[in-house]
């Protein structure tokens, strides 16, 4: 057990014995006390201050504490080992093997050990590799807090928090463990991951009465929760198991949540248990009627039940998932966890933002406009002015692009002083400066153009021409305003008025040359794209048009702000272009369309869309991206491309398109050959396959199926999303299932009849006949196109199907053969076989297409409201992993 999830084990009794003054001691606080203490007797209980804790002291209490985890990533060989055991059948073959043993069949038992083993540790390696990759991807990403320790602000990892630490948050920020506000900035929170109420809770620093619920506490931030807007500075109070959300965490399991594919194959799984059990007690019943040994019988039936159930198939869909995330690594793709490449492929809408996406991202000062709307080099020093940027190069990149402009060095900045600032805010999208110069004090306001017209006194009409025919020919364009501002001493959002118009910065960012292509690729799998940006609408349908992206329709923040819940889904789908939107705007958006049962990618990299990236299904951000923003992403693309991300959905695609042909193989010839055996041992003298035999066969067609993963999967398998559905799948059974059963009556009639076969002659016979129809399935199933030899198999397939099918041939002439019980086959055998296998395939192929065109196993999935919330505070839980 890890350290977080023994720290949630002992937090469990300590909550519900403890006293207040126990947990003091402890060193911790829990939150709805802390809520309702002023922040001085907060501080004095934890022994902290505004200046945080010291080095020594943060080491003893993590000591003490544990980590701030609510989840472990480390990987036990022997967890993983005894996992492999867990199957009450596994059990009860070995438990009956070993009677048998000392009762007398020695060989069989042995037989039937080796095998157990090799397929348990086969099942082992498989599955304690794929955790390994798991393992890796966590080890990988850090998930960082400013924490201010012994006065100085240091950027730590969220699991090393211990209570007493001072915390700042801002926008975006997943609240990284229980604290009590100190300070805030129009704090406000998103607690829905604990109380499933979507709507914002604003905090304060002024203490709650006793009693408060908890979703009432507005005096602290819980872990979990993410920050909407503002930021505040908070005290750690409760870390780990002792929070809210590290119980509900410890609730859900402490291990990494389930996949959809993997909850998918554990119900396909435990209905072919379900068959597998009463198949398993028929043949038994029917043996023990017939005077067939007790434990021959109970062994055969074991040894089918054995052979319907997909004991590999898990082990093999993580082993795929991290084969993918490796895939995509060497496209510079990196996923945080495994189940993102299944998110990935599941995309059926992707909002991106504009810059640096759809455009090349390096802004440019291409012109500077007077009032009169002719160019007037004098605009650029009120650029200039209202500048977060310095010369340095930090800031934000228009900023920065108005330092790097050609005549910035010209211009007279030297001769003003800054006194006040209001930064720049995607809500307001413009930024204020109060300076001192040659005409006295001046309020200068660079922002969004119409935005920032609309609090000027009088606009040229020139000037807002010159806009227009800007911001249609694609150009990035703000404008600068200013007034004086005599006896101002600071600037409130109020002060931005009566502004006297100064003229317009026109700046270039060119389309990406490859982002058509990487729009074209997504269409065709079925992704729609939409743009969401703070940008005006002009520039951005502009570029959607210079990139042959069809806009349908724009909708700007203010109009959506007009749209009421229930109307948005029916809004967005006709809607390309959203622009002029706020952070606030990017998550409502994504929240609607997930809520209309679509899955949902985001694509941003700044401050202002970490709420979205949090909001969607997958959150994609880009290595350069701010901080925030790749914290809040599950994908990090280290080069900002739609192509990549392309492939990152393909990926996702493939791997399920394969998992499908393992689900349909165990469902077509494994499932009738073993349905076959165990009918053919009523009406025959002799068990139709020794147990051993058909665990043998099992093994070699699990081994054969190995090499699934690296098949290639036709076009037509990707063009969108698929979801499991188990209706689908029984029907394939139902069908599949009795042709296969069909055609193995008929090799028993044949060996019997025509060959004359005996006891053992007809266990090799159909030994081979068996694992030819299971193993060579694949390539009818494997693809929807008719006949299937026109789509190729990757070589690797190939080679373990036609594999699998020599070596059951071989067998019999092998020196084990003896033990085994085989026997060389007579040369007729042969062509009877294959004859019999080809007719099966033939038969296969012809069903296949009937099924394939009625199936609706690629429908859309309807998701139930509280898988999507457990999937959500899986996802939260993640980044509180440690080893
Ligand atoms: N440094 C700045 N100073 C003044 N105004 C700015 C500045 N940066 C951006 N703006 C204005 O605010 C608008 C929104 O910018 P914001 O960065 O919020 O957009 P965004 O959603 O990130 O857009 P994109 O899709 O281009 O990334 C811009 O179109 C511009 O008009
Ligand atoms: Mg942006």
């Amino acid at each position: 057990m890890g350290e977080g999830a023994r720290a949630v084990g002992r937090t469990t009794g300590t909550v519900a014995v403890g006293t207040a003054e126990a947990r003091r001691d402890e060193g911790w606080l829990p939150v709805t006390e802390a809520a309702t203490l002023p922040v001085d007797r907060v501080h004095a209980a934890l022994r902290t201050g505004p200046a945080g804790l010291a080095p020594e002291e943060v080491l003893r209490r993590r000591s003490r504490l544990g980590a701030n985890a609510v989840r472990t990533h480390r990987v036990s060989a022997v967890a993983v080992l005894v996992r492999q055991f867990r199957s009450a059948l596994l059990g009860l073959l070995l438990v009956a093997a070993t009677v048998s043993y000392f009762v007398g069949e020695r060989t069989d038992a042995l037989v039937i050990a080796v095998i157990l083993t090799i397929s348990v540790g086969f099942g082992f390696v498989n599955e304690y590799r794929a955790e390994r990759a798991g393992a890796a991807l966590h080890e990988r990403i850090r998930h960082t807090v400013p924490v201010t320790r012994a006065g100085r602000i240091e950027v730590v990892d969220v699991v090393d928090l211990v209570p007493g630490d001072v915390v700042r948050i801002e926008l975006g920020t997943v609240v990284p463990a229980d604290l009590r506000i100190t300070e805030t900035h129009r704090l406000e929170c998103d607690e829905s991951v604990l109380t499933g109420e979507s709507v914002a809770v604003a905090k304060d620093p002024a203490p709650v009465p006793a009693g408060t619920a908890l979703d009432d506490l507005a005096s602290c931030a819980l872990m979990g929760t993410v920050v909407r807007a503002g930021s505040g500075l908070g005290v750690v109070v409760a870390t780990a198991g002792h929070t809210a959300f590290g119980r509900i965490a410890a609730g859900l399991g402490g291990r990494q949540g389930e996949t959809e594919f993997q909850r998918g194959l554990r119900r396909f799984s435990l209905m072919l248990a379900r068959v597998a059990g009463v198949l398993t007690a028929v043949i038994f019943v029917i043996n023990l009627v017939l005077h067939r040994p007790v434990i021959d019988a109970v062994l055969f039936s074991l040894a089918i039940a054995v052979g319907i159930t997909p004991q590999l198939l898990p082990a093999i869909v993580t082993a795929s998932l991290a084969a993918g995330t490796r895939t995509l690594a060497r496209r510079r793709v990196l996923v945080k966890r495994l189940v993102c490449v299944e998110d990935l492929g599941n995309v059926e809408v992707l909002f991106t933002d504009k810059t640096g996406t759809l455009t090349d991202g390096r802004l440019s000062l291409t012109e500077t406009l007077g009032p009169d709307g002719r160019p007037d080099a004098h605009v650029l020093l009120a650029g200039l002015l209202a500048n977060e940027a310095t010369t340095g190069g930090d800031g934000n990149p228009m900023d920065q692009a108005l330092w790097a402009a050609s005549g910035a060095a010209a211009q007279p900045v030297a001769a003003y002083r800054r006194v006040g600032l209001l930064p720049f805010d995607h809500q307001r999208r413009r930024v204020s400066v109060l300076v001192d110069g040659p005409d006295g004090r001046m309020l200068v306001t660079k922002g969004a153009a119409e935005e920032v017209m609309a609090l000027c006194r009088d606009v040229p009409e020139a000037a807002r021409r010159a806009l227009d025919e800007r911001l249609a020919g694609g150009g990035r364009v703000v404008a600068v305003a200013a007034r004086p501002a005599p006896g101002l001493t600071g600037i409130g959002p109020d002060d931005e008025r009566d502004l006297t118009f100064g003229g317009l910065l026109v700046f270039l960012d060119p389309p990406k040359p490859d982002a058509r292509a990487a729009l074209d690729r997504l269409a065709t799998l079925g992704i729609s794209v939409k743009v969401i940006t703070g940008d005006h609408p002009a520039v951005a349908v502009r570029v959607c048009a210079q990139l042959g992206l069809p806009v349908a329709g724009v909708l700007t923040g203010a109009e959506l702000a007009g749209i009421d819940d229930a109307a948005l889904p029916a809004a967005i789908e006709s809607t390309t272009v959203f622009a002029r939107v706020s952070p606030e705007d990017k998550a409502r958006l994504v929240h609607a369309q997930r809520a209309a049962g679509r899955d949902v990618a985001f694509l941003g990299d700044g401050v202002n869309d970490a709420l979205a990236l949090h909001a969607a299904d997958i959150g994609i951000s880009v290595a350069g991206g701010t901080d925030v923003a790749k914290d809040a992403a599950d994908v990090l693309l280290l080069e900002k491309d739609l192509d990549v991300l392309a492939d990152g959905v393909t990926e996702g695609r493939r791997i399920f398109a394969n998992t499908i042909k393992y689900v349909l193989m165990g469902t077509s010839s494994n499932f009738g050959n073993m349905f076959s055996a165990a009918g053919a041992s009523a009406f025959l003298s002799f068990l139709p396959m020794l147990p051993s035999q058909i665990l043998l066969n099992n093994l070699i067609y699990d081994l054969s199926q190995v090499a699934i993963p690296t098949d290639r999967v036709d076009a037509d398998q990707l063009a969108r999303p698929a979801h499991w559905d188990l209706r689908e799948i029984r029907r394939f059974m139902l069908t599949f299932g009795p042709l296969s059963s069909l055609f193995d009556f008929l090799t028993f009639a044949l060996l019997l009849s025509v060959l004359h076969a005996g006891p053992v002659e007809f266990r090799s016979g159909w030994f081979v006949e068996s694992l030819a129809t299971q193993t060579l399935v694949v390539f009818a199933i494997r693809t929807h196109t008719s006949p299937f030899w026109r789509s190729r198999p990757s070589r690797a397939l190939l080679l373990a199907a036609l594999g699998a099918v020599a070596v059951a041939w071989l067998i019999p002439y092998l020196p084990v053969a003896g033990p085994l019980g085989f026997r060389p086959l007579p040369a007729v055998f042969l062509p009877v076989l294959v004859g019999l296998v080809a007719a099966y395939l033939a038969l296969v192929e012809v069903t296949k297409r009937t099924l394939f065109a009625s199936s609706d196993l690629l429908r859309p999935r309807r998701r139930e409201p509280a898988a999507v919330h457990r999937r959500r505070t899986h996802r939260r839980a993640a980044r509180f992993s440690s080893r």
